[in-house]
């Protein structure tokens, strides 16, 4: 299969490898500078600069030149950009008038619309275009080093749900199918908040009895949200939910751990990003998962309290303010 990956970051480069390993792959980024030196070396310096990019991996910085050479219904075009991105690059290949089909890796809620990935996605290509979600616990070093790694491919649409799927399993990148892309997002967005809070608590030193139960608490806010917008229980205890959330909020490859072990450090919020080197979605989109939690009535406590840690409240009182709320059920 031919196959386009938009977004020359960490993840986008991790798996366009992963892939060129059977498939004929293009990495396109914005990035002249950087495309031209993985093109010499095949390493990305910038975002993943541990891993040998594999020998068959192609790499472009002509956009349209690549959506030229995948535009038919046979190939697949992966939109590996953060979710801030994900609206304006779908308008560029909207105007291409391309029939492959897309697949986006971003997770989150949009600023503003609050809306979710593919509801993005069907504002600019209609309700019925051939895309999808593709989520999972997947660190992109690992998958950068062929370690094995689980995924699933969210779709209502047949040609991907069932027909890509095939295509895309490997040894290594094992990849389910589903129809419940609301379930697999919600599970994706929120468990960046939540690792960031997972990092709060580690970076406070709580220990592992509070940190036990921060995350099953997450876990009960994902619950609530996921089933008040839709989604299937089933989804959120899966791979892109409770999985996904394990990964993030234990691992320290993760961006939002790191982020919030640097808050319950001491750090500011400006200080931590502006030394990222990458995106960390939880950040950017707590405050959108607590607007879309508060228009469907659900209560979130640890994603307000992320909020409240972001703009400044210090993370010591926010576990204070957790703490200290009225008894009530667990469930
Ligand atoms: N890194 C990981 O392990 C995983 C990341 N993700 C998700 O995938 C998305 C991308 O993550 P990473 O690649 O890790 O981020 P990153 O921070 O490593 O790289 C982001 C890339 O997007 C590019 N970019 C930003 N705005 C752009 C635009 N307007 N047009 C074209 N390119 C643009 C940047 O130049 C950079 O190459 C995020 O939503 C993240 O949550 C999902 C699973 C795993
Ligand atoms: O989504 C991820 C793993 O599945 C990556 O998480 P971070 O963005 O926190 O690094």
């Amino acid at each position: 299969m031919k196959i386009a990956v938009l977004g020359a970051g960490a993840w986008g480069t991790a798996l366009a490898s992963a892939l060129a390993a059977q498939h004929r792959v293009t990495l396109w980024g914005r990035d002249e500078v950087l495309v031209s030196s993985m093109a010499q070396t095949h390493y990305n310096s910038a975002y993943l600069p541990n891993a040998r990019l594999h020998p068959q991996l192609r790499f472009s910085e002509h956009f349209d030149k690549v959506l030229a050479e995948h535009s038919s219904a046979n190939d697949l075009i992966i939109i590996a950009t953060p979710l801030s991105a994900l609206r304006s690059i779908s308008h560029k290949i909207a105007d291409a008038g391309i029939e492959a089909s897309l697949v986006w890796l971003c997770k989150g809620v949009e600023r503003g619309t609050l809306a979710l990935p593919h509801q993005i996605m069907a504002d600019v290509f209609g309700a019925d275009a051939p895309v999808g979600a593709l989520s999972g616990p997947s660190f992109a070093a690992e998958v950068a080093q062929h370690l094995p790694c689980a995924l699933v491919l969210a779709s209502s649409h047949e040609r991907l749900n069932m027909g890509f799927v095939q295509q895309l399993n490997q040894s290594t990148l094992r990849i389910y199918h589903s129809t419940d892309v609301i379930g697999v997002e919600i599970g994706g967005a929120l468990k960046n908040v939540l690792a960031i809070a997972a990092g709060v608590c580690d970076g406070l030193e709580l220990g592992s009895n509070a940190r036990a139960a921060l995350i099953t608490r997450g876990i009960a806010e994902m619950m609530r949200l996921g089933l008040a917008l839709g989604a299937q229980p089933t989804t959120l205890s899966g791979l892109t939910g409770v999985g996904d959330l394990i990964l993030t909020a234990t691992g320290n490859l993760s961006r939002n751990r790191r982020v919030g072990l640097a808050l319950g450090a001491g750090r500011s919020i400006a200080d931590i990003t502006a030394h990222l080197g990458h995106v960390a979605e939880g950040a950017l989109c707590a405050h959108a998962m607590a607007a879309l939690a508060a228009q469907h009535g659900v209560d979130m406590p640890i994603t307000k309290a992320v909020c409240a840690v972001l703009d400044g409240l210090s993370p010591a009182d926010a576990v204070q303010q957790l703490l200290t709320r009225e008894a009530s059920s667990e469930n």
